[in-house]
This record gives structure tokens, sequence and C-alpha cells, in this order.
């Protein structure tokens, strides 16, 4: 995908979807999630390639083995640029997300990149703990998540920002690391429990960042848009 933000698109429908598109051209990314995959289908995904989006396809993934392969299979055929499963799958599972992906993939067409999701960033030291009955810490979690992920062949994770330059020691900074939870100091925080800046986000070494409700919700969409693409590049005047 391209370096610039991954605009979330959380949508209720197409209609809603273009409407918004209406101010940025294909030179930006788009996230697709389950809200907008599970309306639209895969004719969502067409025609957002026609208007020349690189597109992160955000199923997140979990099930098991067998199926998640066989789904992959379908999704390889889409051609989008990133698909996603959790990491909390296991091993197994992701190596068979990585197979049928393959499978799936046309000849002479790039597979799309997979990553697998650490710990989601609306989770927080406390749900780790007494929800997910897990001892180490959130940031042990996700870096077991990680190493992990890298085991199973993927390109690389989803975490928040706070984790991002303990996994490029460990998986190196080639690894992908996807950053959600990116907040400019004047966005509320709303369900998000692990956010940072645009300008954390490169400083930390997110590879790339996802943005939703501090673009789409803002009065401005295109003009938020280009405030955090010059932070996070660091050619913001202030940044
Ligand atoms: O850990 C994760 C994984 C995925 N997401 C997705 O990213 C966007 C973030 O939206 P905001 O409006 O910027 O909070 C959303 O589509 C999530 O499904 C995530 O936030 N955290």
């Amino acid at each position: 995908m391209k370096k610039s933000p991954i605009i979330a698109l959380d949508f209720e429908s197409a209609e809603k979807t273009f409407e918004f598109l209406t101010v940025f051209e294909g030179d930006v990314n788009v996230k697709v999630g389950m809200q907008l995959y599970y309306k639209e289908g895969p004719a969502i995904i067409a025609r957002l390639k026609e208007r020349g989006f690189d597109i992160f396809l955000d199923l997140k993934l979990h099930d098991i083995p067998n199926t998640v392969k066989s789904a992959m299979e379908v999704l390889a055929s889409l051609g989008v640029n990133l698909v996603n499963v959790h990491a909390a799958g296991g091993k197994t599972m992701m190596e068979a997300a990585l197979e049928g992906l393959d499978k799936g993939t046309p000849t002479g067409i790039k597979r799309p990149s997979i990553i697998g999701v650490t710990q989601l960033t609306s989770t927080d030291e406390r749900q780790v703990k007494e929800e997910q009955l897990i001892q180490a810490s959130l940031q042990q979690s996700v870096l077991h998540y990680a190493k992990l992920t890298k085991d199973a062949g993927l390109d690389g994770v989803v975490c928040s920002v706070q984790e991002a330059a303990i996994i490029s020691e460990v998986c190196g900074p080639e690894f992908l690391k996807v950053t959600p939870g990116i907040r400019l100091p004047e966005n509320d925080v709303q369900d998000q429990k692990r956010i940072a800046t645009p300008e954390e986000a490169r400083k930390e070494g997110s590879t790339h960042i996802v943005v939703g409700r501090a673009i789409t919700g803002a009065s401005n969409p295109r003009a938020a848009y280009e405030q955090i693409n010059a932070l996070w590049k660091g050619t913001d005047r202030n940044g």
C-alpha cells in the first residue's frame, strides 16, 4: 500500500461512502471494514478499485484453520492490497490463511499482504488481565502475538503506536506495523484506549496509520486528511 494514511470507510452504505469520497482521488488508501463489506459485498471492492484506491479489507478472520483458509482463497480473488486475521486464532490458523491466500491469488497478480491483529486498540491492560485472563502485560501479549504472526510467515501486524517500536526491534523494521487509534489532540478518544497522534506514529516506527473518525467525522474531511498526512509524513511546519 502507499505510505499515505489509510482512511477507514466505516459507512453504512456505498452511497454514503462515495458521497464522502467525492473530495478524494485514488492517491489515498482506504479500509473497508465489516459494516460496509457485510452491507455491500464484493461489489464495493470492485467500485473502489475502479477509482484507483489501494484497499485494506479489514475483516479480521478468526475461525478454525480450514474455514479461514477457504475464506482467504475467496478474498484473494477480489484484488485488494491487504487483508487480516486475529493472531489469537493461532499459528496453524495463520499459516492456513496464508496458504488460502496464495492459492486464491490469480497467476501474475501480487498476493495481498496479510497481517495479524495482536490486541485491539480498544483493549487496555485491565481487559487483558481480567477478561482475557492473560497474566502477561498488554505489551508482552502484543509482542508475543507479533512474534507468532511472524513465525507463521505473515507480513506484519495490527498494533497500537505504543508497541510499534518494540515490534520493529524484535521482528524487524520491514515487518508491517499498521496502527489504528490515531487521534489529533483536539479529537475525542471515543471507544479507543491506546491512541496516538500521527507524529507519534511516525516517530515510533508505524509503517501505516489507519484513521477513521478523525477524518470522516471532521467538518472538512479533506482538510483533516491533509493535516494528518502532513503530520504523518513530517512535512507539517509544526510537526
Ligand atoms: O485494533 C484495531 C483494529 C482495527 N481497528 C479499526 O480501525 C478503525 C479505527 O477507526 P477510528 O474511527 O479512527 O477509531 C476502525 O475501522 C476499526 O475497526 C481499530 O480501531 N483497532
